[in-house]
Order: structure tokens, then C-alpha cells, then sequence
């Protein structure tokens, strides 16, 4: 177990803040005892050939929005890792088709289950992109921006070229973090890596496109019509899996730190990919240590409250943030609702509130079809935010809990309402009416999820 300084001081003294209001990525660093340097070398030594490990040797806070603060207020908070420079020059690296310098790869075909990542070259990628052409360009994040591209051998991906910041070695070191980290990770619920570009400030990884926009995008209704509860519920169920074989199969177990919204992409199916390992940390070799006193990282709205006081991270985190993902595909709200009035802007407490006085149906999504059956699961995803959600990491369920309970949740609606199932299924009409929700006034954390006849799962929480 690592040792951990007081967060009051690494608070009050140690920490640097710059703003960027666009995103809400959290980051705090603990430098006093700062195992991401033995967390880096560790994964470095272990892969063959590899990176040159930059070393973070300042200490600061990486907060990209708004905090929150314990009474529900949000601060202006900033995040530092990425820059705010839009400097996507090209020229100077036009000429250039020399391999980058990160060397460690092998083939994005390789059936072996190893590690894969592909070193492309400058060329490569310029042909994928056709040179960044604006045409190609399909998003932008607080890393930089993403381009659709076409690889050789015709494959279809997303090329994330990371917005440059000579002076800030964080970014570098986050890259790296991401590249390392992604390279290990092979599931059908986690976009996959195919490889990446480093060379001096010109950083790049390439991913499978997943062409159908984020979660958020279809909650607020841009792409589709809103999503109805059964997709919904598909699609927490593939986040639940992709979480759970992070943090049980893969090896070593991964927490991802930023599970949001916006880095849930959507199939054409409307299966989830969950993405960006940026902030993502491996667990240390030792299966003795439990937990990683860290940087506190993440998103605000879906940080872990205790492990911004702790500094402690665990799985456990990423369980919390799926909580309150829960809340948000159930309300169709963002976390952080600053133009509400004060009880509903943090969308949890909000929700967790109703849902205690047994007024769940008060904070289902608009865009939800009202029937008694949708009603009860609804009721039945919030119970299980709300033990996600409690304030103690160890009474939290772990993703693969969560993710049987979805199943069973997912079952019992099935057989309910068959036809939420079918391609007939459509969007909730103004004129449908609203039923009241069985059992809703359970005020215990002792829940069952479960169908009438008793079988069901449970879990106690503190
Ligand atoms: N693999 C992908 N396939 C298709 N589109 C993608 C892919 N990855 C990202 N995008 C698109 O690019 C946008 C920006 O993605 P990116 O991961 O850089 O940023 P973000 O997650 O929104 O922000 P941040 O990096 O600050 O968390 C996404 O919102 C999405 O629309």
C-alpha cells in the first residue's frame, strides 16, 4: 500500500490552476509520493521496446470546469494537461516519414491477444487523413482533434492528433500513458487501438472509428431521436462489461477515470464502445496493492468524492462515475446543470432525492416512454445508482455486479414489454400517460433487484 500525504496540504500549497471552461476534466496532482513514476517505469520495463518515460517533476491542479464543492456549488476550475494552443501546423513535418520515436509495436491483425499497436509514419497518416483535410475532420476534444481516416489496406479509422504544448510535459506523459495502457486492451465494449505517431511535438493515435456519435450526443437527441429505455439499457450493459473486463480480466486491471458520456461511442447498432484512455491507470503488478494514491484525475460531475479527498484510487471510482452515467441516461440530464434551479443542478443529489420520497417517475427522461413496465426499470437503474453513488468506496458494487443486475433488470423489462424490444419501438408521445411506480417508496439501501416472485439479486450496502 503506498503511502499518502495529507491532501489538505498537497491542497492548499501545492497546487497550480489554469483555466480552460470548455471541459470538465479534472486533474490534481499529489507530487509528494507521486506513483505515476514508478507506475510508468514499472509498465515501461515491461514492454519490450519503448518509450523514453518523461518524468513529471511540478506539482499541480489539473481541473478542466467546474468543481464541486460539498454544498453543491460549482467552482471555476481549470485543467492544465492539455494547452489551449490551436498550432496544428503541418509544414514541419510534411517532408518527414521517418518512424516516430516510440518503436514498441506489432501488427493491428495480430490474433495472439498480445499487446498490438501499430508506429505509422507520418506518410500513413497524412494519406489517411488526406493531410488533416478539414473534410475529414470529425470532432474536437479538449486533446486536440479527431479526423476520419482511411488506412491502406482500407481499414476505416479515427485519428487523434493531440493539440500541441511544447512547454507541458504532462502531455507527454499522458500520451504515453494512453498509448501504453490502450495497447493492453482488446473487447468488443472498448474502442480499439490500431497505433500511434510520436515525434517531437506532433502526437497522434489512431482508433477504430466508431461512426455513430457519443452517448450524449443521442441523449440530447443530435443523433437519432433520443434513444428508447431498451437501448438505453443495452448500452449500460456494454459500458458494465467493458468496465468489468478493465478491472477483472484485463491484466493488470485498468481504471479508466474518465467514464462520461461523451467517451461512450455509439454503433451503428447502437451498442456502446467506451474510449479515451488518457486519464487511464493500471493497477500495480503486486495484486497486494489494492488501490494507487495518485493525481486525481477525471471529470467533474462525475468525480469519485472519495477519492478527491483520499487521493486514493480504486476501481471503485470508475464504479462511482457509472452511477451517476446511470442518472444521466435515465434523466436525459447532464450531470452539472448550472441553468437549473439550485435543488436540481447536481443531477444525482437531485434524482437520488426524488427517487428516496418515491417520486423516481419525476425524474425519467421526457423522452421516455411512460409505461408501467419502462417505469419500474427506470425505478430499478436508479436503486442501482444509488448504491454506485454511495460515499464509501468499499459499499460500492463492483462493475460486474452491476453489470448482473443490469441483465436481470434488462430480463424482467423484456418479458414485461416485449415490444420496447422490437424495431417498433418509438419515442415517447406528449400524450402517453404517467403510471405510478410500484414499490418506489423503499427508502433502505438493502435493495433487491428482482422480479415479483422473489428471485433476485441483492445487495447491502453500509
Ligand atoms: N473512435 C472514434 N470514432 C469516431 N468518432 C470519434 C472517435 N473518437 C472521437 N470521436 C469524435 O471526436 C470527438 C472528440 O473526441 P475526443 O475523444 O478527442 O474528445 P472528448 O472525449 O469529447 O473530450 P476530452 O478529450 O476532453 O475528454 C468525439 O466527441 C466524437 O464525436
Amino acid at each position: 500500500m503506498k503511502k499518502t500525504p495529507s491532501p489538505r496540504n498537497v491542497y492548499s500549497s501545492q497546487m497550480k490552476e489554469k483555466s480552460d471552461t470548455r471541459h470538465g476534466n479534472i486533474s490534481k496532482n499529489n507530487n509528494h509520493a507521486f506513483p505515476g513514476l514508478s507506475y510508468i517505469i514499472g509498465a515501461a520495463k515491461k514492454v519490450t521496446a519503448i518509450f523514453r518515460i518523461f518524468l513529471p517533476r511540478r506539482q499541480k491542479s489539473n481541473i478542466r470546469n467546474g468543481a464541486i464543492d460539498d454544498s453543491g456549488s460549482i467552482s471555476q476550475v481549470s485543467r492544465l494537461s492539455y494547452a489551449n494552443s490551436t498550432d496544428h501546423s503541418t509544414e514541419s513535418n510534411t517532408k518527414s516519414s521517418r518512424k516516430s520515436s516510440c518503436s514498441y509495436v506489432s501488427s493491428p491483425s495480430s490474433k495472439s491477444g498480445q499487446a498490438t499497436a501499430i508506429n505509422f509514419s507520418f506518410e500513413e497518416i497524412y494519406k489517411a487523413t488526406e493531410n488533416f483535410s478539414p473534410a475529414n475532420k470529425i470532432g474536437e476534444g479538449g486533446s486536440g482533434t479527431v479526423y476520419k481516416g482511411k488506412l491502406k489496406d482500407g481499414s476505416v479509422v479515427a485519428v487523434k492528433r493531440a493539440r500541441k504544448n511544447k512547454h507541458d510535459k504532462y502531455l507527454l506523459v499522458e500520451f504515453k500513458n494512453e498509448i501504453l495502457t490502450w495497447s493492453k486492451i482488446e473487447h468488443l465494449n472498448l474502442v480499439k487501438l490500431f497505433g500511434f505517431l510520436e515525434h517531437g511535438d506532433e502526437r497522434i493515435i489512431v482508433v477504430e472509428y466508431v461512426g455513430n456519435g457519443t452517448l450524449r450526443e443521442h441523449l440530447d437527441g443530435r443523433g437519432g431521436n433520443g434513444l428508447e429505455l431498451a437501448e438505453r439499457l443495452d448500452i449500460a450493459i456494454d459500458v458494465a462489461h467493458a468496465l468489468t473486463y478493465l478491472h477483472t480480466y484485463s491484466d493488470p486491471p485498468i481504471i479508466h477515470r474518465d467514464v462520461k458520456a461523451s467517451n461512450i461511442l455509439i454503433t451503428e447498432k447502437l451498442r456502446a464502445k467506451v474510449t479515451d484512455f488518457g486519464f487511464a491507470r493500471m493497477s500495480e503488478e503486486d495484486s497486494a496493492v489494492s488501490h494507487i494514491s495518485t493525481q486525481v484525475k477525471g471529470t467533474a460531475g462525475y468525480l469519485d468524492p472519495d477519492y478527491l479527498r483520499t487521493y486514493q484510487l480504486t476501481e471503485k471510482s470508475d464504479v462511482y462515475s457509472f452511477g451517476v452515467l446511470l442518472v444521466e441516461m435515465m434523466t436525459g440530464r447532464y450531470p452539472i446543470e448550472s441553468k437549473k434551479p439550485i435543488k436540481e443542478r447536481v443531477t444525482i443529489r437531485w434524482a437520488m432525492q426524488c427517487l428516496k420520497a418515491g417520486d423516481a417517475i419525476l425524474v425519467m427522461d421526457p423522452r421516455l416512454r411512460r409505461t408501467p413496465a419502462s417505469n419500474m426499470a427506470v425505478e430499478k437503474i436508479l436503486r442501482l445508482a444509488d448504491v454506485c453513488l454511495v460515499p464509501t468506496r468499499q459499499s460500492r458494487p463492483t462493475m460486474k455486479k452491476c453489470a448482473e443486475i443490469l441483465w436481470k433488470i434488462r430480463k424482467d423489462f423484456r418479458e414485461k414489454a416485449p415490444s420496447s424490444f422490437s424495431s417498433s419501438s418509438s419515442p415517447a408521445s406528449a400524450s402517453e400517460s404517467h403510471y405510478p411506480i410500484g414499490d418506489a417508496k423503499k427508502k433502505s439501501r438493502h435493495i433487491s433487484f428482482g422480479n415479483d416472485e422473489g428471485d433476485s439479486y441483492k445487495f447491502t450496502s453500509a
